[in-house]
């Protein structure tokens, strides 16, 4: 296994009530680089993703953290100060303030009484910089927009200081700036702090944007693993996604997709 690897799963299949919905997926998340998961709904992207945050149970198949052995193994406390996840929806505790949610994301280093953890604060201060919530740090979280909550809940993860951070759908509900400045915070996390980012985005010209490498899902199987030049072709894209995309690289360098419309067209009998 290669040892820059932070976070692996390997021949993973997961499932619900028994039913496999995931079947022997892999994926490896290493330090410093940024892997967008893409694929149509019901693909399996969140449950992959929530299965290397350890909140999913594989049927069979194993997920390691820093090319050692089984992630399940570890003290939850331990996992957590290695690995963190950005769900898609949290439920909103009434009445506590942005400030206190977002010290939540300090809980694995603290002590039984809440001691021991003096970085705390600096951490915490940090995150809510980087994400733009310090503005807010007084309000009350079931106050904010959805937008200022999902900001609210990304400092809580920024904070908890992990070298692996997992995000699904990081941009949903944001508004055109925020969309942009997160993922400019996910490509400095993996730069500039070589942060190994695991990132589902619907948004396929955001995924080629930011994503050192795609990881793109059909009917629960990984149909492609490569750079976002060899992932997202038009060919495969228009077969996964059942519809006829056109990939084009834009003024900025990056690939930009189109969707053109169904492969088919409908005959009418009458
Ligand atoms: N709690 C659950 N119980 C039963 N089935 C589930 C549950 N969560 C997800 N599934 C099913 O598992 C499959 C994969 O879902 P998953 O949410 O992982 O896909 P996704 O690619 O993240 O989808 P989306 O893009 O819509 O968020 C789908 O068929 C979904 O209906």
């Amino acid at each position: 296994m290669n040892r820059d690897v932070a976070l692996a799963g390997n021949d993973l299949t997961l499932g619900y009530d028994g039913r496999a919905v995931v079947h022997g997926a892999g994926i490896e998340l290493a330090a410093g680089r940024v892997v967008a998961l893409v694929g149509p709904n019901g693909s399996g992207k969140s449950t992959l993703l929530r299965a290397l945050a350890r909140l999913h149970t594989p049927q069979s198949g194993q997920v390691t953290l820093n090319g050692g052995g089984d992630a399940f193994a570890l003290r939850p406390k331990d996992f957590a100060r290695q690995v963190t996840l950005l769900t898609q929806s949290r439920p909103t505790p009434g009445g506590v303030r942005v400030k206190d949610v977002v010290a939540y994301g300090r809980h694995p280093y603290r002590g039984r009484f809440g001691s021991g953890d003096a970085d705390g604060p600096k951490h915490v201060e940090k995150a809510m910089g980087l994400t733009g919530v310090d503005t807010m740090a007084e309000r009350a979280v079931d106050e904010l927009s959805g937008g200022e909550l999902q900001r609210v809940w990304l400092a809580t993860c920024l904070a908890q200081d992990t070298g692996v951070v997992l995000l699904d759908e990081p941009t949903t509900f944001l508004d055109l700036r925020y969309q942009v400045e997160i993922l400019d915070i996910v490509r400095e996390l993996a730069d500039d702090h070589q942060v190994a980012v695991g990132v589902v985005l619907h948004d396929l010209d955001q995924a080629a944007a930011v994503a050192d490498q795609v990881v793109l899902m059909a009917s629960g199987v990984v149909r492609a693993t490569g750079s976002p030049a060899d992932v997202l072709t038009a060919d495969l894209l228009s077969e996964v996604y059942g519809l006829r995309i056109e990939v084009a690289v834009g003024d900025d360098g990056h690939l930009h997709t189109r969707p053109i419309g169904r492969h088919t067209s409908r005959s009418v009998t009458t």
